[in-house]
């Protein structure tokens, strides 16, 4: 799994790294450079486009002019605008300078006429994560004019103004695509920046995890191959009860649709038995539309004893917190909370103690604020959901683009997959079906957190394509199988 390490600690991984393994840090730039330029060809292979490089005076502008010569020798129309002197400039931007072959344009701002730019793929190579303080002068005057082109624009490393991991102040680069270096730091995760980071990738420069995990980050980005390793393997002679019995609670008056989304989904995900707790007439329309479950009524309450795992909340509406109580007294294994239960446990913290150790609470951005109260920018909201868990004994989910999972030990992970696609009614209850599948399938709790929201993003985006913008949560149980088999698990 990839450490997200703080900015301050870059420069002091980059040189030991090099170190171990007796490379120069430009050969390590070359390297970033390289593997920029790699993912730049998949994209962008028409040789004929322009690509203007404005190049800062640290590494972050090293690795533009480093990437303006590999363009160059691709056949691309490259120009590079610089600022400072070569002499004011980092070591490695020096030599990259050297390097720079004649066929390049050079500009020294402001002797630069933009209209040139215009036509031309901006990359936006200006600062890095060593940026000290918001942008002013000439830097501030020079992302003003870039915001305001039309052409495709893409950071590197960072969109420029934006420090590695506090808030932007002023004025930022906004990139319609971020290539970040390794692993991607926190800034890029945050809603308030997401504007400026545009289409988010991570470009490998050879350090391998088990050496970054040295840096001692509690903070981790979760992709394909760490959720591969995850899953439980299941072979012929498994019976559905290996696939877990649960029961799923909610759906009551005029939101009976959210606990048929949880009810669905937790079919897909693969659970053998999927119970659901209704009250009225509900009970018949959970029957019509999900025939493989099978429908309770309140007596299953006082066998809760016999299901692998419980997921609570979607569709409850307003319930007594007595019924939370007894359910929390009753077993102690960890059970998912959501919607209608997290508003619950809103109005009575007094019950905070007495969830189960190890339950998965699946709040979104709301929810979690009545939990919390409210935060003033991302980064409070994620320390709040760290403190919350490790105080708790629980794994928080945070639900949003880069969903964050907070851990009773103190790590936080942020998942990779998901589109703007999926902020539609009902989403989150698939989640929740999703997550209490794979913990009644023998999960445990964070494997079947990280499961759970990397499927469900990954479906999402799958349903995506051809859904688009008129996806509804359906979409995404659909394509839960699809999920699966591009995850190749059986
Ligand atoms: N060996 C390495 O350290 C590697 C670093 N890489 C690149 O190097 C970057 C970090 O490089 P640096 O640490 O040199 O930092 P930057 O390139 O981000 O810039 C730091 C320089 O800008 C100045 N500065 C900071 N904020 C400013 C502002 N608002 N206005 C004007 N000047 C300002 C600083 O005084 C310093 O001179 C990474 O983001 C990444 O792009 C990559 O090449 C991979 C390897
Ligand atoms: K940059």
């Amino acid at each position: 799994m990839l450490s997200i390490l703080p900015g301050k600690k870059i420069a002091e991984l980059d040189k030991s790294y090099a170190r171990e393994v007796g490379i120069s840090s430009w050969e390590l730039m070359e390297r970033a450079a390289e593997s920029f330029v790699s993912w730049f060809l998949k994209g962008f292979s028409g040789v004929q486009e322009k690509v203007f490089i404005f190049s800062g005076p640290g590494n972050n502008g090293g690795d533009g002019l480093a990437i303006a010569r590999l363009l160059s020798e691709k056949g691309f129309a490259v120009s590079v605008v610089l600022f400072s002197s070569k002499e004011n400039s980092s070591v490695d931007w020096q030599v990259n300078f050297d390097k720079l072959p004649e066929g390049i344009s050079r500009y020294q701002y402001p002797e630069i006429d933009f209209e040139l730019a215009s036509s031309a793929i901006i990359i936006d190579a200006l600062f890095g994560v060593g940026i000290n303080r918001a942008l002013g002068g000439e830097y501030l005057e020079v992302v003003n004019t870039l915001n305001q082109l039309s052409g495709k624009k893409i950071s590197i490393d960072i969109p420029s103004g934006l420090p590695s991991d506090s808030l932007v102040e002023g004025v930022a680069f906004l990139a319609d695509m971020t290539v970040s270096f390794q692993f991607p730091k926190l800034s890029l995760l945050i809603p308030e920046h997401s504007k400026y980071v545009g289409d988010l990738h991570i470009a490998d420069i050879g350090i391998p995890d088990s050496f970054l995990d040295q840096f001692g980050s509690n903070k981790s980005f979760v992709q394909a191959s760490d959720i591969q390793k995850m899953h439980k393997r299941f072979d012929n002679f498994s019976h559905k009860g290996d696939f877990g019995r649960i029961l799923l609670i909610g759906g009551r008056g005029g939101k009976v649709g959210a606990i048929i989304l949880s009810t669905c989904s937790a079919m897909r995900t693969g659970s053998g038995l999927v119970h659901v707790w209704a009250e009225g007439a509900s009970k018949d329309v959970i029957h019509i539309s999900c025939c493989e479950a099978m429908v309770e009524g309140e007596k299953i309450l006082d066998e809760l004893d016999k299901f692998d795992a419980l997921g609570i909340g979607p569709g409850l509406g307003e319930v007594p917190q007595d019924l939370l109580r007894n359910i929390f007294q009753s077993t102690g294994k960890p059970m998912v909370l959501d919607a209608d239960a997290l508003n619950v446990l809103s109005k009575h913290p007094e019950l905070w103690d007495l969830i189960p150790k190890g339950s998965i609470l699946t709040p979104h951005l709301k929810e979690f604020e009545r939990l919390t109260g409210k935060s003033s920018h991302h980064f409070e909201r994620l320390d709040k959901a760290s403190e919350y868990a490790v105080q708790h004994k629980v794994y928080l989910v945070l639900k949003g683009a880069f969903t964050s999972i907070s851990t009773p030990d103190g790590k936080q992970y942020f998942n990779s997959t998901g589109n703007k696609h999926m902020a539609t009614a009902g989403s989150g209850d698939v989640l929740t079906g999703m997550i209490t599948s794979f913990l009644g399938q023998g999960y445990d709790p964070l494997n079947a957190s990280l499961c759970g929201v990397f499927h469900h993003g990954l479906a999402g985006e799958i349903a995506s394509k051809t859904k688009a913008r008129g996806m509804i949560a359906t979409d995404i149980i659909e394509s839960i199988p699809s999920s699966f088999l591009e995850m190749q698990i059986d």
